[in-house]
């Protein structure tokens, strides 16, 4: 079986990253990555991802024109031979050129069922709003920020008593199930 060429781009922990490499693992899974890159060479991520033999990619954005450090970035996920992207707590708002050659083939794992609570920070607003139920969305990656068709979403309740830290931790959970799901339905298209 010929497996999708998968690069994952992290700016921090890299716990999704870490998530979809543990499912890379198994030999049926229809994705095999290729490359993490960051804009951040000190992203927690970068350490794991060699430490599983999975070359790395580390680069500042500071200084750089959004456009200008895209197109780098762009250069390295082609030498890379990847052929799906996947942003897993990528905190950097993509360019417009930069997503148009990838659409179709970019997602992003964002903590909130959107359209809720595009953006920053959803932990805390959707407490502060007082709702009963949370969750995560995988989705297409757009010029929009969090706008992009969804391809699957996870629920979780929102227990008297959370926080921010409880809330987040549930939701982090089901983003680990998530994610791989729909990036194997994707690339098996
Ligand atoms: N063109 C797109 N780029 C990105 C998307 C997207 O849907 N379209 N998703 C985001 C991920 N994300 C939420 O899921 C997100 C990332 C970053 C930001 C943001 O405001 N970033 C600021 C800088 C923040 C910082 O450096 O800490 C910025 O880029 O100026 C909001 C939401 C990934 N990119
Ligand atoms: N707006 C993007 C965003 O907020 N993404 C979120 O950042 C966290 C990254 O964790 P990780 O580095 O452990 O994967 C995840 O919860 C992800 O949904």
């Amino acid at each position: 079986m010929t497996k999708a060429k998968l690069a994952i781009l992290i700016s921090g922990r890299g716990s999704n990253m870490i998530a979809l490499a543990e499912a890379a693992r198994d030999p049926a899974c229809p994705f095999e990555i290729v490359r993490v890159l960051s804009n951040d060479p000190a992203a927690a991520g970068l350490a794991e991802a060699e430490r599983r033999g999975i070359p790395i990619w580390a680069h500042s954005h500071k200084g750089l024109k959004r456009a200008d450090y895209d197109a780098l970035l762009d250069a390295e996920l082609r030498a890379a031979g990847a052929e799906y992207v996947a942003l897993a707590g990528y905190m950097r708002l993509l360019s417009p050129g930069f997503v148009a050659g990838w659409a179709g083939r970019m997602v992003n794992i964002h903590p909130s069922l959107l359209p809720a609570y595009k953006g920053l920070d959803t932990h805390n607003r959707v407490l502060a709003a007082g709702d009963a139920e949370h969750g995560c969305t995988v989705h297409l990656v757009t010029a929009e920020l969090d706008d992009g068709p969804i391809l699957g979403q996870a629920r979780v309740p929102v227990l008297p008593g959370d926080d921010e830290e409880s809330l987040a931790a549930r939701v982090l959970a089901e983003e680990h199930r998530l994610y791989a799901r729909c990036l194997a339905d994707l690339v098996s298209r």
